[in-house]
């Protein structure tokens, strides 16, 4: 049976065939040359989370495979700046259509619109995607071990690298920590949504954070709800979290929240 993202994945191999065939690869470094300089996602998180307080990665994301709509109307400018305003270090915004609703042209506005660090949240499987994020102004991609093979993720990192940008490599078992490792990225994710099943379990983190030594750091991401969630998982030392869900149902005082959350202790 198929799981959701091999489906993901699936499609992902389509979109990049249309892109190659839409855009060449000299055309789209030009791009991401002429694009404007990369803000430091990495050195934002650690500004935050050296002083001791939570950095906050928030997301933008009008539905999900496993959440169903969350808000699909939102204005993600919107939101952006209540994030912003409410002092999250970086954004992240899914720019996958299919299954989160979002688009690069959403990731570009946004970026447009505020002055934090941004990761392009999608699927990458090529280098092409890479260049394309960079094109678009994105500081930091993400790479899904459970997605791709070692050869791959290496490919991936280098582009990334090459471009300036950062690298949110994503874990969520042992296996996939033990594979993230041999990358150089400081920027380690362990993401609590088993993507293959659905389910949520904060224990994911708790479990997989000493594994990490003192030249990595942690990203918890997913299944994040209120600050309780966050002074859980600062007992394992983690100071920096992926929040989507949450907070985009927050509604009015979503700034406000944001605020909460990265002082919580
Ligand atoms: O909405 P949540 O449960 O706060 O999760 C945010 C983020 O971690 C989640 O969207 C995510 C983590 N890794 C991903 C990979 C692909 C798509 C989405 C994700």
């Amino acid at each position: 049976m198929k799981t959701a993202l091999d489906r993901i994945i699936d499609y992902k191999r389509d979109e990049v065939r249309a892109l190659k065939k839409d855009r060449s690869l000299g055309e789209l470094e030009n791009a991401a040359a002429a694009a404007s300089p990369v803000r430091g996602f990495g050195s934002a998180l650690s500004a935050i989370a050296d002083a001791d307080q939570n950095a906050l990665i928030c997301e933008i994301k009008r539905k999900s495979p496993s959440a169903g709509d969350i808000l699909p109307g939102a204005d993600p400018v919107e939101i952006a700046l209540d994030y912003e305003r409410g002092g999250a270090a970086c954004l992240s915004v899914l720019t996958d259509m299919p299954s989160f609703g979002g688009s690069l042209a959403d990731f570009e506005t946004i970026r447009a619109a505020v002055s934090i660090p941004m990761l392009r949240k999608d699927f990458m499987i090529d280098p092409i995607q890479i260049i394309e994020a960079r094109a678009h102004g994105a500081d930091c991609i993400l790479i899904i071990m459970s997605a791709i093979d070692d050869t791959l993720a290496g490919e991936l990192h280098d582009c990334a690298s090459r471009l300036g940008m950062d690298v949110l490599v994503e874990t969520h078992d042992e296996a996939e920590m033990e594979r993230a490792l041999r990358l150089p990225s400081p920027l380690i994710g362990v993401n609590n949504r088993d993507l293959k099943k659905m389910v949520t379990d904060l224990g994911t983190t708790e479990r997989l954070a000493p594994m990490l030594s003192s030249d990595r750091q942690l990203i918890a991401e997913s299944g994040i709800a209120d600050p309780e969630s966050i002074i859980r998982l600062r007992k394992v030392g983690s100071r920096r979290f992926l929040i989507g869900e949450w907070l985009m149902k927050q509604g009015t005082s979503r700034a406000e929240q944001v605020t909460r959350l990265k002082l919580a202790c």
